[in-house]
């Protein structure tokens, strides 16, 4: 039997937030708070020789529950950057800026010249002995590729409690070495930290572990213009899957919050998307190997027809076949493709020359209502409707179709029509493809509850017809899009659409209720 965290009297009551602290009585449990809360989370890690360190509820987690709210252990400029203000990490303007007086790093202004994070670093390079110079702003600058590092290396004498936490996250050192990635790292960082910076304070092993635990567990923080990286310590431990249980939204000061769109059950793993969900499964495959060095056996990618979706997959173009064409087996993803229904056999050059031209066209298109219904014509010719190709520019077209109320109500019926159709057919896809990318579920709620509702006042402007079931259908959907949206802070769009959709949803209700 497990013991009271106070007295150690054997006892089975346990802390009902986390499942993971057990007292013998509600007094004992009061007095141990101060330090349980710290640890009081509804998850514990576990250890897999496949996974490494993981994270699995230690209870079950209801709709909309969040799981971690965290602060990061560290923010840096992105690797491959324009010149950031090192106070703030928002791009430099090249006309209004200010240089560092002590070492030169230009700042966005003397607000961020004091700034706490800018101050170690700028210790550092005022050692060197002479300025930094950064003059040109319009293209990634090769001073910021070691940035990131030089702030995590600092964080040993400036923060050593950061810093030891920081140092137990995984690197893949190992892994890495010898790769092309690590070779260019070597260089222009490993190298280039001492002999920049004149020093001998950091040596190219620990370096080079620095950079992979950065590249690792770094998460691209859009709260900044351009966004920055950072490092958080609990959420370092979550697995990847490409169709996740949680949803990672960020507050406006940039820390991150992990939040289950689905209830889950006691004992699941704990996952988020490392990857874009909206890509098809070798260009996740390729990322994740790239950038995480694993190849991925979730369900979605060990599933040929991606939940049975087939989102990889080309039409068959036998006569009378309405079969679709895949790889005959996950090993055959570049050799051998063949029709599902009818067996016919697709020339593996042909496929590929397909998807690397509708890649590149879909890349390089503007991006007009006209332009995405050809592009969607011309590839439907090969790719099945639920295709990534054909479903990404699906996702344009919706949001170029009456981006604001004005425009849709002056929208042509045959365009609201599309859109219409289009927003559903995504929004079912996607909810069961890609159930925890939240920004875009709750835009797509939102586009359909406007189309409806537009589409609701035509009907209602033509006939007699009562529009009820039509609010209603629309109110559902905004009352989703907020479900969805919940947690967006107004730094970004689906922030302001999520304003918008309470008002809507406050209208739609008192227009219901007369
Ligand atoms: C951010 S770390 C996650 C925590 C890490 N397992 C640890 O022990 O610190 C990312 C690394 O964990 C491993 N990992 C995460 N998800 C995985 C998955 N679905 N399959 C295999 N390895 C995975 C990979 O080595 C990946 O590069």
């Amino acid at each position: 039997m497990s013991t009271c965290a106070v007295c150690d009297q054997p006892t089975k009551n346990k802390c009902s937030n986390c499942n993971q602290s057990f007292y013998c009585c509600a007094g004992h449990q009061k007095q141990h708070w101060k330090t349980h809360k710290i640890n009081c989370r509804p998850f514990k890690v576990e250890y897999s020789d496949q996974l490494g360190r993981y994270l699995v509820a230690t209870r079950s987690i209801k709709p909309f529950e969040i799981i971690l709210k965290e602060a990061p252990l560290i923010c840096t400029p992105s690797q491959v950057t324009n010149p950031v203000c090192l106070g703030c990490l928002n791009g430099i303007e090249p006309s209004d800026y200010v240089e560092c007086d002590k070492c030169g790093w230009p700042l966005c202004g003397d607000e961020c010249k004091g700034k706490a994070d800018h101050q170690a670093e700028c210790q550092f390079t005022v050692k060197r002995g002479s300025k930094v110079s950064v003059k040109e702003f319009t293209n990634p600058h090769p001073l910021y590729q070691c940035m990131g590092t030089v702030r995590c290396l600092l964080l040993a004498k400036s923060d050593p409690e950061k810093w030891k936490m920081l140092l137990k996250l995984e690197s893949l050192e190992k892994q890495r070495r010898g790769s092309m990635q690590w070779k260019a790292d070597l260089e222009s960082i490993g190298k280039f930290i001492p002999r920049f910076f004149k020093t001998t304070e950091f040596n190219e092993d620990l370096i080079m572990k620095t950079i992979g635990i950065l590249q690792i567990n770094g998460h691209e923080v859009p709260v900044t213009d351009p966004p920055h990286v950072a490092v958080f310590s609990n959420a370092s431990f979550l697995e990847h899957s490409c169709i996740p249980n949680l949803a990672k939204s960020f507050s406006k000061e940039g820390n991150l919050i992990l939040w289950a769109p689905k209830a889950i059950k006691k004992n699941t793993h704990l996952s988020i998307c490392y990857s874009d969900a909206v890509w098809g499964t070798a260009e996740r495959q390729q990322h994740l190997m790239h950038t995480k060095l694993f190849k991925c056996v979730c369900e979605r990618c060990l599933d040929i027809t991606e939940c049975g979706t087939n989102y990889d997959a080309f039409k068959c173009t036998t006569s009378n076949c309405d079969g679709v064409i895949l790889p005959s087996s996950l090993k055959e993803w570049n050799s051998a493709w063949s029709c599902s229904t009818c067996g016919a056999q697709a020339d593996i050059s042909f496929i590929k020359s397909i998807l690397e031209k509708a890649g590149k066209d879909l890349q390089a298109m503007d991006k007009t209502v006209e332009n995405c219904i050809k592009y969607i014509q011309h590839y439907e010719k090969w790719l099945t409707r639920r295709h990534y190709f054909i479903c990404q520019a699906k996702i344009q077209l919706v949001q170029l179709i009456g981006t604001d109320p004005k425009e849709l109500m002056v929208v042509p019926e045959d365009q609201l029509n599309k859109k219409l159709e289009y927003v559903k057919e995504l929004l079912e896809l996607y909810e069961n493809l890609a159930p925890c990318e939240v920004r875009m579920l709750g835009t797509f709620c939102f586009e359909l509850h406007s189309a409806i509702a537009e589409h609701t006042r035509r009907v209602a402007l033509q006939t007699t017809l009562s529009p009820k079931n039509m609010l209603e259908e629309s109110l559902l959907y905004v009352e989703k899009c907020i479900d969805y949206l919940q947690r967006e802070c107004d730094l970004f769009v689906e922030g302001h659409i999520l304003k918008q959709a309470k008002i809507n949803r406050d209208a739609l209700r008192m227009v219901l209720v007369m």
